[in-house]
């Protein structure tokens, strides 16, 4: 059973508060970011106060740890200062391709590499990063990419609908997790929630957020509601006795029930459970 990735909160290693404030809070996963959320005076000061917060206990929450890309003036020491700390996953901003994977790889042994898709050149090697080797789950930069295209903010996300889609068909073809970005008006609920629903239809697996407030519409979101759980537990039952009576074809609700929707079924069971044990 893989791990719930609904909701994924940023925050700035540089405040050592909003890092203790973590720790209490119903994220499924943390990135601890070293990039764009530090100013580059503080970068140095965001690398201690990191390795103080992740001698603390984050629970079940994923601990991810965005370092600056290697070409600045940060990457190697950001290198260096996670070889030795506690973490779940290291993400990699600005990939352009595969090559920009190898050096964390091997700097970082045994650590899951995560992948930032935020580059028009990402966006057309999306296959290549994704059949990394070392790699475990992309992120969406919708930032940094409606930058690099010079496109326009919408409602309906038009414009970002190429490139979400070739990372997404990326990432499901080599079996990553990939993450949607984040929804910058962060006390706009109704905006996240239409923003959450699109990604969940597309098949993210979560939405990266830059502020608690955004938990509780997110995980809500992507989270199998109870009548998705009970749908999925009849289409497992209607199968079964289908099956029992000879048939490959059931019928529910007057729709056809087959054997790959008994998989989605199970599948969704499977995060439901996840979900579950990680409020135990
Ligand atoms: C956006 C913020 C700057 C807002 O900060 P602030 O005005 O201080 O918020 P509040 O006063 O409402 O904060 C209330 C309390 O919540 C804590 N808090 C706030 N944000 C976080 C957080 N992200 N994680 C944990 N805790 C948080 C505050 O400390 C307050 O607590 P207390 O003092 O106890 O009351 C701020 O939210 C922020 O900095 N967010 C993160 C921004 C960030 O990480 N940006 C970089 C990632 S986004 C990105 O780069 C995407 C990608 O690369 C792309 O290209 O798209
Ligand atoms: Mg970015």
């Amino acid at each position: 059973m893989t791990r719930p990735f609904r909701s994924v909160l940023y925050m700035p290693a540089a405040n050592p508060r909003a890092m203790d404030k973590a720790r209490g809070l119903p994220a499924d996963a943390i990135i601890f970011d070293l990039e764009d959320a530090v100013a580059p005076d503080a970068k140095a000061q965001a690398r201690t106060a990191l390795a103080e917060a992740l001698a603390q206990d984050y629970g079940p929450r994923t601990r991810i740890v965005r370092i600056n890309a290697l070409s600045t003036e940060w990457g190697a020491d950001d290198l260096r200062a996670c070889a030795d700390l506690p973490m779940d996953a290291v993400l990699v901003p600005k990939v352009d391709g595969p090559a920009d994977l190898d050096r964390v790889a091997e700097a970082l042994p045994g650590i899951p590499l995560w992948a930032m898709m935020e580059t028009p050149l990402a966006m057309l090697n999306a296959a290549a990063i994704a059949a990394h080797p070392r790699l475990e789950g992309m992120v969406m930069g919708t930032n940094d990419l409606a930058k690099e295209l010079g496109c326009r903010f919408r409602a309906d996300r038009l414009p970002m609908m190429t490139g979400l889609g070739l990372c997404l068909l990326a990432a499901k073809a080599h079996g990553r997790v990939i993450l949607d970005g984040v929804f910058n008006a962060f006390r706009d609920d109704d905006g996240l929630r239409a923003e959450c629903e699109q990604g969940r239809d597309m098949g993210f697996d979560g939405k990266t957020l830059i502020h608690p407030l955004q938990l509780e519409v997110t995980n809500a979101v992507f989270a199998p509601s109870e009548a998705e759980i009970d749908l999925a537990r009849r289409q497992i039952e209607a199968f079964r006795e289908a099956q029992d009576q000879g048939r490959g074809v059931a019928v529910l609700d007057g729709r056809i029930v087959e054997n790959l929707h008994v998989d989605t079924a199970r599948k969704l069971l499977d995060r439901a459970q996840a979900i579950a044990e990680l409020a135990q």
